[in-house]
């Protein structure tokens, strides 16, 4: 399976429609790749909180417009990052608010959404502002029969998060970010860990350039089973292109069977 990871700079001045422009010319640049991916809140910013209630958009709104028509342009499946998606309904919080990522099929349908389990901020920006997700997400990689999950960002950090989506099937895990540069070890790290204790492939997809105040980390890679890094991002823009053999993941569960052994 041949993926594009875009790690997609931008900074406080340029506009949200400019940069959905930008970002779909990116995915239809990717022809040729089996799946492509972005960052966590690419258009709404992640840590300009100031700007998210006005860049809320439905499930059916500009973005996935956009990009599942580049998607179906490339014949890929596209994992979309995430909005600021606006509820139909308030939910149990009673935020009309939620970190929602989106994944187009190869033929533009939306076939996966999911909202962010974990909010990132401590009493301010997410938990402050937007619902939070509680399932479990899976999305078919086509024509290969193998299984990717979705999580964002800060889920990173929950581990038992990524034995559920083992549990749910996934043998690939999809993570966009908006991972800030003073602690993109742990990033780095982590992602590494969550490949090898689920001996799952490990793809994820960090912003990069400053904004919010806030300089992010880039370093998105591509990850084996085992937790070899096959391709990894520098701190600036830049589309890394991997194909990975997914056949290795089988394989390797055979040969180093560790998952037989939970006991949990
Ligand atoms: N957008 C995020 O979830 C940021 C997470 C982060 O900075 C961290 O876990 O550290």
């Amino acid at each position: 399976m041949k993926v594009a990871v875009i790690q997609l700079a931008y900074d406080d001045a340029e506009p949200l429609a400019t940069r959905r422009e930008r970002a779909a010319d990116l995915v239809r640049a990717q022809r040729g790749h089996d799946l492509v991916i972005l960052p966590e809140l690419w258009g709404p910013t992640g840590f300009d909180y100031s700007r998210w209630e006005a860049s809320a958009e439905p499930l059916d709104g500009p973005t996935i417009a956009a990009l599942s028509a580049a998607a179906t342009e490339i014949e890929a499946l596209v994992h979309c990052g995430s909005i600021v998606e606006r509820l139909t309904e308030p939910g149990v919080e009673g935020r009309t608010l939620c970190n929602t990522s989106l994944v187009a099929s190869p033929t533009g349908e939306l076939v996966a959404v999911y909202r962010k389990i974990h909010r990132f901020g401590f009493g301010a920006g997410e938990p402050k502002l937007m619902e939070a997700g509680d399932q479990i997400v899976t999305v078919g990689l086509p024509t290969t029969g193998h299984t990717a999950a979705l999580s964002t960002c800060y889920d990173l950090r929950f581990p038992e998060l990524y034995r559920r989506q083992v549990d749910a099937g996934a043998d690939v895990f999809l993570i966009p970010a908006a991972w800030p540069m003073p602690r993109v070890e742990h990033w780095r790290v982590l992602a590494r860990a969550r490949a090898i204790e689920n001996q799952c492939v490990v793809i994820t997809c960090n912003t990069a350039g400053t904004h919010g105040g806030y300089q992010m980390g880039g370093a998105s890679a591509v990850i084996s089973a085992k937790g070899e890094v096959l391709a990894e991002a520098g701190p600036a823009q830049e589309v890394l292109s991997v194909d990975i053999d997914l056949g290795e993941i089988g394989q390797w569960r055979a040969n180093f069977p560790v998952l037989a052994d939970r006991r949990l």
